[in-house]
C-alpha cells in the first residue's frame, strides 16, 4: 500500500460516509490523532529516526575469486570472495554506511580442536581487512573474536571432555585480537562470552600498540535459535555438537545483562552489545537507561531470514518490515544496528532523501 507524502491514511476518494452512522462528538480534551492527520505532521513529531550513520553491515568472506555464493537460508545475502568483499565494502563507503563487520567462511579441512586458524595472519578476515583498508581506509572494519568459525566442533572456545574451558580460550583470544588488529581492524569486537576477556584484550592492545583500536563487547549474548542461519552461512551448523549454553546467556534473564555489561564497561568496553536484537529489545532499553553507553544491537540472521522468508512468500512488505524493525531499534535505545539489510535500508534511506 503506497502513502504518498502529504496525503492522509484515509482515501480522499474512498467510499463516502454512510449516512446511518450517527453519534455525538466526543467532548475530548486531547486527540492524538490529529498528530498523525498527514505524512508532515508525524515527520514533525516523529521520535526516532534511523539515519545510516546507525548501521553496520555484516559481511560473510569465503575462498575463491570474483565469488558471490547465496547463503540458502538468507535470500539477498551472499558469502563474498575477498575481491568481492572489497566491492561490497566499497558499497558501504559509497552509501555512507560508518562500518562493516567480517565473518569467515573457513575451508572445513583447516578448522580443528583449538581453532587455529584463528591466529593465521593470512587466513581470510586478515585477508579481507588488509584488502579493504588497502583501497578504503576511511571505511570502520569490525572483527568478531570467537573461535566458532575455526573450531571443528564450531563452539566459540578450547574444548576439553566437552567443557568450555574459559581462561584458556581468554588467552587464546587475545592472539586473534592482536592478529586482527596487525591486518588494520579498527574494532574489536569478542562474541565468545568468555568472562574476563575485554579486560585482557584490552591490555594485550595496549601493550603492542594499538590504543587506538576500539572494543565493542557482545556484553549480553544469548543462546538463541535466532543464529541458525549465520551457522550455514559460515558453515559452523553441521560441526557444531551441543549447544552454547554454558556460555551464552539464558533468554529468560535480563537482571544479569546488567551485570555482564557492567563487566564489560568495567573491563574496558568502548561500545556494548546486545544480541540478538528484537527479541531482546527491553534489555537494550535496559541497558541503554542504566548505562548510557554507546549501545548497539544485533539483528541476527534468524530475524532477517524470518523477514526475507516472509517477504519472499508474499506475506509482509519487505522495505517496510525491514524499516519497521530498525526503527524499533532506535527506539529502543540502541546508537546502532547490526543488521544484514544495512545497504539495503541505506539505499532506502538514500532514495527518500
Ligand atoms: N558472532 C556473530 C554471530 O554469531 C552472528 C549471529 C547471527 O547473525 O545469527
Ligand atoms: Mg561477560
Amino acid at each position: 500500500m503506497a502513502i504518498k507524502y502529504g496525503r492522509p491514511i484515509e482515501m480522499r476518494d474512498g467510499p463516502r460516509r454512510d449516512a446511518a452512522i450517527t453519534a455525538p462528538p466526543l467532548d475530548l480534551v486531547a486527540r492524538l490523532r490529529r498528530n498523525r492527520k498527514a505524512e508532515w505532521a508525524r515527520r514533525l513529531v516523529r521520535e526516532s529516526v534511523l539515519t545510516t550513520d546507525d548501521l553496520i553491515w555484516p559481511l560473510f568472506v569465503a575462498d575463491g575469486v570474483n565469488g558471490r555464493t547465496p547463503v540458502p537460508s538468507m535470500p539477498g545475502v551472499d558469502r563474498l570472495s575477498v575481491d568481492q568483499c572489497v566491492r561490497d565494502a566499497e558499497r558501504a563507503l559509497k552509501l555512507n554506511i560508518p562500518c562493516i563487520a567480517l565473518f569467515p567462511y573457513t575451508d572445513p579441512a583447516l578448522r580443528d580442536l583449538s581453532g587455529s586458524e584463528a591466529l593465521n595472519t593470512k587466513n581470510l578476515v586478515c585477508k579481507s581487512v588488509r584488502a579493504i583498508k588497502r583501497e578504503f581506509p576511511d571505511l570502520g572494519v569490525l572483527c568478531d573474536v570467537a573461535l566458532d568459525p575455526f573450531t571443528s566442533h564450531g563452539h566459540d572456545g578450547l574444548i576439553e571432555d566437552g567443557r568450555i574451558l574459559n581462561d584458556e580460550t581468554v588467552a587464546v583470544l587475545v592472539q586473534q585480537a592482536l592478529v586482527q588488529a596487525e591486518a588494520g581492524c579498527d574494532i574489536i569486537a569478542p562474541s565468545d562470552m568468555m568472562d574476563g576477556r575485554v579486560g585482557a584484550i584490552r591490555r594485550a592492545l595496549d601493550e603492542t600498540g594499538f590504543v587506538d583500536v576500539q572494543i565493542m563487547a557482545y556484553a549480553a549474548k544469548y543462546a538463541s535459535a535466532f543464529y541458525g542461519p549465520f551457522r550455514d552461512a559460515i558453515g559452523s551448523a553441521k560441526a557444531l555438537t551441543g549447544d552454547k549454553r554454558t556460555y551464552q546467556m539464558d533468554s529468560a534473564n535480563s537482571d544479569e545483562a546488567l551485570r555482564e555489561v557492567e563487566l564489560d564497561i568495567a573491563e574496558g568496553a568502548d561500545m556494548v552489545l546486545v544480541k540478538p536484537g528484537m527479541p531482546y529489545l527491553d534489555i537494550v532499553r535496559r541497558v541503554k537507561d542504566t548505562f548510557g553507553m554507546p549501545t548497539f544491537a544485533y539483528q541476527v540472521s534468524g530475524e532477517y531470514a524470518m523477514i526475507a522468508a516472509a517477504a519472499g512468500n508474499g506475506w509482509i512488505d519487505r522495505d517496510r518490515a525491514m524499516m519497521e524493525s530498525l526503527v524499533a531499534f532506535k527506539r529502543a535505545g540502541a546508537d546502532g544496528v547490526l543488521t544484514y539489510f544495512a545497504a539495503e535500508a541505506a539505499e532506502k534511506l538514500k532514495r527518500n532523501g
